[in-house]
């Protein structure tokens, strides 16, 4: 299985099931199912030994109608240009479903940002950075970081715009240090949008008592540790998480704290004390009440979601669930909550952050993190009574939701011929 080609195979399945349910014409429909623009560059970067390497790296805008164009950057060997296409697609949608004033993108570098030097990682970044200026600017296209890319890697990328252009744009990209003009919250909002997003689906159930929760995540990134952390903090139980190399199990519970010191120490959470090691797809099987995949793509599909144990499956990861996948999860009752409902606190709060940017005025981290919930919870709901009013699932509640709005953007505006 070619899990990128998949991708974005898998949005447009999810938008043309969505789009059953929608009352526009063919002609917008298939307009929406394309990207834009799509831009590819290859650019050099000097290793540490003195030699050359080249690299490929893509960004995409998928829709622009609500807004100027928002999504991360993602360093990968995975990448591909469908990948990108697909991820921003969903960052459409997910702008859409949460009422905030984008449009969707996404980029890519081929590369495991592992194998690079600090240096070498500086230097591929800021290259990158200034073959993407035709086509971003605070009005235009604000890049965040994603898979492989984190705080550090935005600032350069902010300093080599800056320098670019002669003065400081902190609103250039989003996810940045908050010494530069990072919003408060920005790097827990992803993983702790995931767990208030998941309390509003257990609350709708009635299932308000967090220790009764077992949890499993897997991925234990920005999104999966920064999850793992609010969960505990909340009170549910975290049972088992994951990272390339495998992850560890304990039914009565990790010490997510302790996790998150051993795994920075070790570099994975493998061999973790206090529990059993496993091996990814063990960890999608195991038995607990909520799986949170955050780690990436095609990960539940046709010959594994029988085997899911969990009663919800709550999507940190943009894309983790194929069609296939979805079929079987919702013949068996599982309820998914959707990624681009389930992980858009990243993009909420990169939307804060802009917001702060522009008006060079800053606000706390309470205001940060309490909008950031009244979001969230109203979209969760918007989206759950949907759902009920047509009997569909929460997947296609949520994109017909998003879908609706930009086809509206696009004929409001009146650019669709
Ligand atoms: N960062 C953000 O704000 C947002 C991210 N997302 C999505 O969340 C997902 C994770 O992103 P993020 O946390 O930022 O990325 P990170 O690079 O911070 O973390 C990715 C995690 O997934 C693990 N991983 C990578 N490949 C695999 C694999 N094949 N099987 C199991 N685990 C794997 C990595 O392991 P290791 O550490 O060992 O490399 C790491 O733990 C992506 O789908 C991303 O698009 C969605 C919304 C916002
Ligand atoms: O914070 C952002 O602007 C985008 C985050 C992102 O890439 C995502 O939600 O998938």
């Amino acid at each position: 299985m070619n899990l990128h080609l998949d991708a974005y195979k898998t949005a447009l399945a999810q938008f043309n099931r969505a789009a059953r349910y929608l009352d526009f014409s063919d002609d917008l429909l298939e307009y929406m199912r394309y990207p834009r623009r799509e831009f590819t560059v290859n650019f050099p970067v000097r290793r540490d030994d003195g030699s050359m390497e080249m690299f490929t790296g893509y960004r995409v805008h998928h829709n622009t109608a609500l807004g100027p164009s928002k999504g991360g950057i993602r360093y990968s060997t995975a990448v591909t240009l469908d990948e990108v296409r697909a991820l921003a697609m969903w960052m459409t949608w997910k702008s859409a479903l949460v009422n905030i004033p984008y449009g969707g993108a996404k980029g890519g570098v081929v590369v495991d940002p592992r194998t690079l030097s600090l240096g070498e990682l500086e230097r591929l970044t800021r290259r990158y950075a200034s073959e993407l200026i035709p086509l971003i600017s605070p009005h235009s296209d604000i890049p965040a970081p994603d898979m492989g890319t984190n705080a550090q890697v935005m600032a350069w990328f902010m300093d080599t715009y800056s320098m670019t252009v002669g003065y400081s744009v902190p609103a250039i990209v989003t996810g940045k240090p908050k010494t530069i003009g990072g919003s408060e919250g920005r790097t827990e909002a992803t993983g702790r949008g995931v767990v208030v997003t998941m309390t509003s689906c257990l609350h709708h159930h009635g299932e308000t008592a967090p220790d009764r929760i077992d949890v499993a995540i897997q991925g234990f990134g920005n999104v999966g540790s920064n999850a793992a952390i609010y969960a505990h903090e909340c009170g549910y139980r975290v049972v088992a998480v994951s990272d390339i190399d495998g992850g560890i199990y304990n039914p009565g519970g990790l010490d997510i704290p302790a996790v998150v010191a051993f795994a920075k120490e070790r570099g994975s959470v493998i061999d973790f004390p206090r529990a059993e090691n496993i091996t990814n797809e063990e960890l999608l099987a195991i038995p607990c009440d909520v799986l949170i995949p955050a780690a990436m793509e095609g990960q539940l599909h046709g010959d594994n979601a029988h085997k899911v144990k969990a009663r919800y499956v709550v999507e940190g990861a943009n894309g983790p669930t194929t069609p296939e996948g979805d079929d079987i999860l919702n013949d068996r009752g599982i309820i998914v909550v959707p990624d681009i409902l389930a992980n858009a606190g990243g993009v909420i709060v990169s939307y804060f952050e802009w917001v702060q940017d522009m008006q060079a005025f800053f606000w706390d981290k309470s205001a940060v993190l309490e909008r950031l919930e009244g979001i969230l919870t109203a979209a969760y709901e918007q989206v759950q009574h949907n759902a009920e009013e047509h009997n569909i699932d929460l997947r296609t509640a949520a994109q017909v939701t998003a879908i609706k709005r930009v086809g509206e953007a696009i004929m409001t505006r009146g650019f669709y011929p």
